[in-house]
């Protein structure tokens, strides 16, 4: 029997769509896996009464496949799903380097992200690897088709969560389809400028990275409260917010001595709004880990 641990992530960081992704220190999902000669999944925890427990529903059943690797696979979740916060990648991460040391497969943590990556597309129809990343190598990555590009940092970070779910597939569908030449610049400089701001560990520079002129306004039309959030975070001293991953949460970064107040504030423009929340306060966290 074989247990790993994988955290939550955020993806995106505004100007980073499909691109970006940063491992949190916590929550997290814990699988255990335990070989079978037929796949059974169980699920427990966080928001576990929705999460499907057939295989071919559920992201762990494509990591299961995609390594030969049937296994009877008990997920316990910390990340509620329909998060922003990569709740069915850390499964999916989590179950990857599971299998991957009880049938001895011999992957490394790059050679998984493809691997991991196959549970997205159960869920959302699209296999992106910008939560996967992450959750299996830590730090901030950058993920392209020709491979993963991971960045140690020491960045501040405030995730809040809401008490509203989005599903990754409707705000894919809120995506706009072009973009204007105006709007590609302003992108690339500003992403240019977050990946800086990791390389020195300068929430100052990710936070003015974190600007997005494309994604984020289409996105935020389907969080409620999200303007109120945004200003209260800004007004506590946040340098960036942004909607993390295909939200409701929301993504802040800020002086580490205005974490506490960034939280607070945030949580409260929610609770202003009509919608409970909980804040998470931490940094730049670690991958996956076998426990
Ligand atoms: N192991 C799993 N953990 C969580 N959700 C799962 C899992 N397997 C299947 N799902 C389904 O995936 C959907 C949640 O995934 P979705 O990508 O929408 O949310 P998320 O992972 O929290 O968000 P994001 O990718 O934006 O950070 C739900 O419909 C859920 O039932
Ligand atoms: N990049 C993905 C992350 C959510 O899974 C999106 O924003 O749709």
């Amino acid at each position: 029997m074989v247990t790993a641990r994988a955290p939550a992530t955020s993806a995106n960081l505004g100007s980073g769509f499909d691109t970006f992704g940063v491992a949190l220190d916590r929550p997290a999902d814990t699988v255990t896996a335990e070989r079978a000669d037929e796949t059974t999944i169980e699920v427990t925890g966080a928001g576990a009464q929705f999460i499907p427990e057939e295989p071919e529903k559920n992201t762990v059943g494509a990591v299961v496949d995609a390594l030969d690797a049937p296994a009877h696979l008990h997920i316990d979740k910390g990340i509620r799903p329909s998060s922003g916060l990569g709740s069915s990648a850390a499964s999916a991460a989590a179950a990857a380097v599971a299998l991957n040391e009880l049938y001895d497969r011999g992957y490394s943590r790059e050679e998984l992200v493809p691997v991991a990556a196959e549970g997205e597309a159960v869920v959302s129809g699209d296999a992106h690897a910008d939560n996967v990343a992450p959750s299996l190598l830590g730090g901030f990555t950058v993920v392209r088709d020709e491979g993963v590009t991971r960045i140690r940092a020491d960045v501040p970070l405030v995730v809040c969560l809401p008490e509203i779910a989005v599903s990754t597939r409707d705000a894919r569908g809120a995506v706009p389809d072009s973009l204007s030449m105006d709007d590609h610049v302003e992108t690339v400089g500003n992403a240019a400028t977050l990946t800086a701001g990791m390389c020195r560990s300068d929430p100052e520079l990710v936070g003015a990275g974190m600007d997005d002129p494309v994604v984020t306004p289409a996105r935020a039309e389907l969080i409620t409260g999200y303007a109120a959030v945004h200003d209260a975070a800004t007004d506590a001293g946040a340098t960036g917010v942004t909607v993390s991953g295909a939200g409701p949460a929301v993504l802040a970064t800020c002086p580490p001595d205005r974490r506490r107040a960034v939280a607070g504030a945030m949580v409260e423009a929610f609770e202003t709004s009509g919608v409970g929340a909980r804040a998470y306060q931490g940094g730049v966290g670690d991958g996956a880990t076998l426990l």
